[in-house]
């Protein structure tokens, strides 16, 4: 099959809604260059410092490149993106150089463009998340293995807010714990959280694509005996209130479903909230805390949020 590479020159601010505008229109996969990427340090598997080429940088901000089928409808995809990105300056995103440019590739070179940025990385006291295509030796006995295929939906376990919300998850989930991973993405929150002892996880996502990328990566970790993966909005699906809800999407959706996540929260429990941008961070705050929660800690990676809140017992 042909396939068209659409490349998307934006902020880092933007970087995440544009990713989602991206997988939405149905994009098989989405890689980023960034530019602070280039000049950072990086070691493989073995502790070998390796270098980045500077060609495959941009000088700010960051590239998006996302792959889709080259078939008739194309062109109407590009303009429904184009809008799409546009109207993120109604909720203040900037969008920086804001450059769309499309051009053909083969499926080879699609597959190959992943394998390229995408290597083993320790992201946490106890999580290391491990592409499929590549082996390896855990160095600890303590440490747990997340491996995952992103080809297809967002969460490669590297950006910030998925960082944040693994560590998060590794300071709040007990073994035995109801945990609820709302907009799962690739699966990877719920599969760490089944692998931090969970007793069930109940993954959701809207998007279809995600949903069936969680389902392979929840196999693949073997965690399918305690995490089921359902299609479906927010909390719609969710019958019983979990000790910890993670829910790693954009300010503007957190703060849609406050009142609704307090009430599938049990009491006592934990609420994890990310994909926060920075200059969102006070009205999350507040909308959480008039919604009942009360805030335990805010993390911040780069320009990112993630806010841990709890929802108090019954006097
Ligand atoms: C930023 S990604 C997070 C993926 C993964 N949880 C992670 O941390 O890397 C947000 C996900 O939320 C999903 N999503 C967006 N709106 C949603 C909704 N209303 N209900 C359920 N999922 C939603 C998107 O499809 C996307 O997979």
């Amino acid at each position: 099959m042909k396939w068209s590479e659409l490349s998307i020159h934006t902020t880092h601010e933007a970087e995440e809604a544009v990713s989602n505008i991206l997988h939405e229109a149905g994009a098989s996969g989405v890689v980023i260059e960034d530019s602070k990427e280039f000049g950072r340090e990086r070691q493989d598997m073995f502790g070998e410092i390796y270098a980045l080429d500077p060609n495959d940088f941009p000088l700010e901000g960051v590239i998006l490149k996302a792959y889709l089928p080259t078939t008739s409808f194309l062109g109407e995809t590009v303009e429904e993106v184009k809008l799409a990105i546009n109207n993120l300056i109604n909720y203040d995103i900037k969008l920086g150089k804001n450059e769309l440019t499309i051009s053909e590739v083969n499926e080879e070179d699609w597959a190959t463009a992943w394998k390229k940025y995408y290597h083993p990385v320790k992201i946490s006291e106890r999580f290391t998340i491990v592409p499929t295509w590549e082996t390896y030796e855990p160095v600890s006995t303590d440490e747990l293995i997340i491996e995952l295929d992103p080809g297809m939906a967002f969460g490669t376990g590297t950006h910030p807010t998925t960082v944040m919300c693994l560590q998060a998850l590794e300071k709040t989930v007990k073994p035995g714990d109801y945990v609820t991973d709302i907009g799962t993405g690739s699966g990877v929150l719920a599969i760490g959280a089944a692998l931090l002892g969970a007793k069930h996880v109940h993954a959701i996502d809207l998007d279809e694509v995600a949903v069936r990328s969680a389902e392979v990566n929840v196999k693949l970790n073997k965690v399918e005996q305690t995490t089921d993966v359902v299609h479906g909005n927010l909390v719609d699906t969710v019958k019983e209130p979990s000790d910890v809800v993670v829910a790693n999407i954009l300010a503007e959706i957190i703060m849609s479903f406050t009142s609704d996540a307090f009430n599938v929260v049990k009491e006592g429990g934990m609420y994890i909230t990310s994909g926060i941008i920075g200059s969102k961070k006070e009205i999350v705050k507040n909308s959480l805390e008039i919604a009942g929660f009360i805030i335990v800690e805010v993390m911040m990676m780069e320009d990112w949020v993630t806010i841990i809140s709890t929802k108090p017992l019954k006097e």
